[in-house]
């Protein structure tokens, strides 16, 4: 029995959102990875839609991470700043193709006092985003030591990264354009797909947190495939008397000769 909710019908994804910039995106493909659509298809995506995937946001104080989140996911926009004292988090329920999918999106405080609490939250993360202010350059400088600090506590070859700039209402189209020209060369070097966004506008917002939505589904029904794909086609199954796990694999045990 589900005892949960329908997924809001604005949260249905059938198809692929696209990156913002070609030069700065995690892949430029069309559509989803084949394999992907077809194990979709055919309902072979194992745990994925039972799965909650963590998601960190961080950034320097006040460049908009809460403004982001509430945008999106309450459609609400605050003008006055209240700092976020440690962390915070909110649910959000996808479909992508036809695949229940929820994303745990967490606040971290930015401020130097709360950061201690907040960077305990960052293990586990299968996305990090990194949000700096479109107008305040040492915002930008800052983001790798964000990320060097996130990814301190998880495994770099197993997180999606993304880039985003944030307040692009504020600036002129000169200044927006100036400072992407930076951006993109550190999205570029640190391996993070760029956004630039809007949380008071709504610019963006939602176009982004599907692509995240997207790309982390992506990589979760990969990485089970890989995983069943490894069970069926490498792994002998051991029974043996000591063994008090029948299910234990032989691959994991050293053969004889080295015992
Ligand atoms: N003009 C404009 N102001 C924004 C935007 N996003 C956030 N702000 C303002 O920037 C200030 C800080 O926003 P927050 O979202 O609280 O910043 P934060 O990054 O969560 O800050 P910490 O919790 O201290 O780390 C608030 O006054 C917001 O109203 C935006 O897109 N445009
Ligand atoms: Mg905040």
């Amino acid at each position: 029995m589900n005892i949960l909710a329908p997924v809001r019908r604005d949260r249905v994804l059938a198809e692929l959102p696209q990156c913002l910039r070609k030069e700065a995106a995690l892949h430029v493909r069309k559509d989803f990875h084949p394999r992907v659509t077809c194990a979709c298809q055919e309902h072979r995506t194992g745990t994925v839609g039972f799965k909650i995937s963590k998601v960190i946001v961080v950034g320097d104080l006040s460049v908009g991470k809460t403004c982001l989140i509430n945008r999106f996911c309450k459609d609400t926009f605050d003008k006055n700043y209240k700092a976020t004292i440690g962390v915070d988090f909110e649910m959000e329920r996808f479909e992508v193709l036809g695949i229940p999918f929820s994303l745990q999106l967490w606040d971290t405080a930015g401020q130097e006092r709360f950061k201690c609490i907040a960077s305990t939250y960052y293990r586990g993360a299968q996305a990090i985003i990194i949000v700096f202010n479109l107008n305040a350059v040492a915002s930008l400088e800052h983001t790798k030591q964000w990320l060097a600090d996130a990814l301190k506590e998880n495994d770099p070859s197993n997180v999606l990264l993304f880039l985003v700039g944030s307040k692009k209402d504020l600036s002129t189209p000169a200044q927006y354009a100036l400072m992407e020209k930076d951006a993109l060369k550190v999205a570029q070097e640190i391996k993070a797909e760029y956004w630039a966004v809007s949380s008071l506008t709504g610019e963006n917002v939602r176009e982004f947190f599907f692509r995240v939505a997207a790309l982390t589904f992506e990589a979760n029904v990969l990485a089970e495939l890989e995983k069943s794909g490894a069970r069926r086609i490498g792994d002998v199954v051991s029974i043996d008397s000591d063994d008090s796990n029948l299910y234990l694999t032989a691959s994991k045990k050293k053969p004889a000769c080295c015992r």
